[in-house]
């Protein structure tokens, strides 16, 4: 049975010989590999006791990497009322992206619709001439 750990309980563990760190909502113990962090010491007692996912993930941290973290697993994260919500990168970018992508699809069909509107206006008006004549 795996523990679970309030927010409050993983922010008291920041110091380097005692470091919890969140990451996707599992609580891992990085005391042990502070020294060893290829990334440097300083990172890790950065996020502290915090959730880290957003730094661990922008690093693109390799398979190994992610072997190491479950080998540092203590418990899982009780998330309560009032806690920072969850991290998570990537998802907001594309969602801006492809919002901005409908933006311009729309923009482009109302240039085709008026051009075809224009061009109708025209024809109409050519065989209204042709009529007189
Ligand atoms: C306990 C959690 C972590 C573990 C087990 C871990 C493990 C590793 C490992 C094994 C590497 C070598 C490259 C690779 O295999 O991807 C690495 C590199 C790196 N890590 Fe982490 N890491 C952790 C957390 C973090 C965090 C929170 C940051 C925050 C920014 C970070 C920043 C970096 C950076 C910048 C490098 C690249 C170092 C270089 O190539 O010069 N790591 N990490």
């Amino acid at each position: 049975m795996s523990k679970e750990f309030t927010y409050s309980d993983v922010s008291s563990h920041s110091a380097k010989k005692d470091l919890f760190l969140v990451i996707h909502d599992k609580v891992y113990d990085s005391s042990s590999f502070v020294d060893e962090h290829p990334g440097g010491e300083e990172v890790l007692l950065d996020v502290g006791g915090q959730d880290a996912t957003e730094a661990f993930e922008d690093v693109g941290h390799s398979d190994e990497a992610r072997e190491i973290l479950e080998g540092l697993l203590v418990g899982t994260l009780k998330r309560q009322h009032g806690d920072p919500a969850p991290k998570i990168s990537t998802t907001t970018t594309t969602t801006s992206t492809s919002s901005g992508n409908t933006g311009m699809g729309i923009g482009l069909y109302a240039i085709i619709l008026l051009g075809g509107a224009l061009a109708f206006g025209a024809y109409k008006y050519v065989q209204s001439q042709e009529g007189k004549a």
